[in-house]
């Protein structure tokens, strides 16, 4: 059920700010906004200009705040309605009274994401640019934000449409075939058009990973023997020292945990206690938990001074950097998987953390777009019909090919049910 009826919401975060904007969109806004508007009247507004008046209680007439109002006139606004903006002063009071206005005006409560669900269901835009929206909204990083915004002016879209065109022109050829089989089609160009598509595909996918990596971020344990220099590089990533260095082995006795942004990933940088045979119970258990740590760890970066006797590693995840540390010193021992770096002259810190980042991207995760779990999913259906049509003959692939541009038309939002766009839009705060 599509409605137009008029929704109001805030769209600023709660809490105080220099300014709150309320916005108020659907059949009757106009109206709506006049009754709650003082000053130039908005139907008689036209779209892209904005007037400084008084936003009042409709009831009483009482000011309740000074308002710059934005009037966007249908098609031409975000949801392709019309839609009134009063951008007020960010206070709790002013905005709390504002709605309360609104609603005693005729308007009526946005759900989660109605804004951007008009938007979506009157064609600005379609369900994967939602999505991005969202993403780039909840984006901490700058990859995330980078990647989310590509999807928003729709990069993505654009690509999926390009390779339904391609599924689309073969199956026309395939259908053809049905009807005239004495016309014939050369039997490896279909081969060669789904070899095409599936590349497009998994090229998605392998982004789809790094757009996960991206946005919720991933943890990078430290971990080695005492006195191994782990505080050390931790402060060397960081930039600042937050973790205390000492050349007493057992300096860190509990795992320290640091916020840091890597090539625009996320990251939380786990700091641990040296492992090492050890009486005291304090360190053993700090011990136990570097160990755990290190097997929770989306990387890990093993440690090892080279200026003092090989140790053995501890069981490591095969997730793992070997880090040869205090590369200023002349070295005892050398091995070509170790990385060389120095925390102390910052030698070999680039190639760390372009290692760090191949480890977590693999290669193509600078030019990637914003893909979310519903849209993997339809990629990974696409897949699965493509890969049946490449086992099948000609004239039997319609089916596998109809099905794989259907997943397609699923991530774009074409032909969903209502509640694959409300499991969207639930996720949305109120106010998008
Ligand atoms: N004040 C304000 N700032 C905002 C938004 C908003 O809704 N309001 N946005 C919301 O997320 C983003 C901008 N996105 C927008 C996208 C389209 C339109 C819009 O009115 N489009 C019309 C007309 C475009 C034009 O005038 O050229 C259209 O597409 O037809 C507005 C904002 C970020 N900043
Ligand atoms: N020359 C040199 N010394 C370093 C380097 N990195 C660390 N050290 C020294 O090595 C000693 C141990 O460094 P830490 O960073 O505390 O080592 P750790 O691995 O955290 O040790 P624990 O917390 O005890 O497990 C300190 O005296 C550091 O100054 C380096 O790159 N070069
Ligand atoms: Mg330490």
């Amino acid at each position: 059920m599509h409605l137009k009826d008029p929704i109001c919401a805030v769209a600023t975060p709660p809490g105080k700010g220099a300014i709150g904007v309320v916005r108020l969109s659907g059949k009757g806004a106009l109206e709506i906004g006049a009754r709650v508007f003082r000053g130039k009247d908005p139907r008689g507004m036209k779209g892209g200009r904005f007037t400084l008046g008084h936003l009042v209680d409709p009831r009483t007439g009482e000011a309740i705040d000074q308002a710059l109002l934005l009037v966007f006139r249908a098609p031409r606004s975000y949801t392709g309605e019309d839609l009134l903006e009063f951008h007020l002063h960010g206070s709790p009071a002013v905005l709390r009274r504002a709605v309360e206005a609104l609603l005693a005006a005729g308007a009526r409560m946005a759900g989660p994401g109605e804004f951007t669900l008009r938007a979506y269901l009157n064609g600005k835009m379609d369900l994967a640019q939602a999505e991005a929206v969202l993403a780039l909204i909840e984006a901490e990083g700058e990859l995330a934000r980078r990647q989310a915004l590509r999807g928003l002016e729709g990069a993505l879209s654009r690509r999926i449409e390009a390779l339904q065109g391609k599924l689309l022109d073969l199956l026309a050829h395939v259908q053809a075939l049905l009807d005239y089989p004495e016309e014939g089609v050369e039997p490896h160009e279909a081969a060669t058009v789904i070899r095409e598509a599936l590349g497009e595909v998994e090229g998605l996918l392998a982004q789809a990973r790094a757009s996960a990596l991206a946005q919720r971020g991933a943890r990078l344990a430290l971990i080695g023997a005492p006195n191994a220099g782990k505080s050390s590089l931790l402060n060397a990533l960081l930039g600042y020292e937050r973790a205390l260095v000492s050349p007493i082995p057992g300096t860190t006795r509990d795992y320290l945990e640091a916020p840091l942004e890597l090539f625009g990933i996320p990251l939380v940088a786990v700091d641990t206690a040296g492992v090492r045979e050890t009486e005291d119970p304090i360190e053993r258990a700090g011990v136990e938990r570097a160990l755990r740590i290190a097997e929770e760890a989306d990387l890990v970066l093993y440690l090892a001074d080279s200026s003092a006797p090989r140790p053995t590693p501890p069981p490591l995840p095969p997730r793992t950097i070997y880090v040869a540390t205090k590369a200023d010193l002349p070295p005892l021992w050398e091995d070509p998987r170790y990385l060389r770096v120095s925390s102390l002259t910052g030698e070999g810190l680039l190639a760390l953390k372009a290692r760090i980042r191949e480890a977590l991207l693999g290669e193509g995760g600078e030019g990637g777009v914003f893909l979310s779990d519903r849209q993997k999913e339809a990629l990974l259906r696409a897949k699965e019909r493509l890969e049946e049509a490449l086992t099948l003959p000609e004239d039997l692939m319609g089916l596998a090919l109809e099905e794989a541009v259907q997943a397609l038309n699923a991530l774009l939002g074409r032909d969903v049910t209502e509640e694959v766009v409300d499991r969207v839009f639930r996720n949305f705060c109120v106010g998008k």
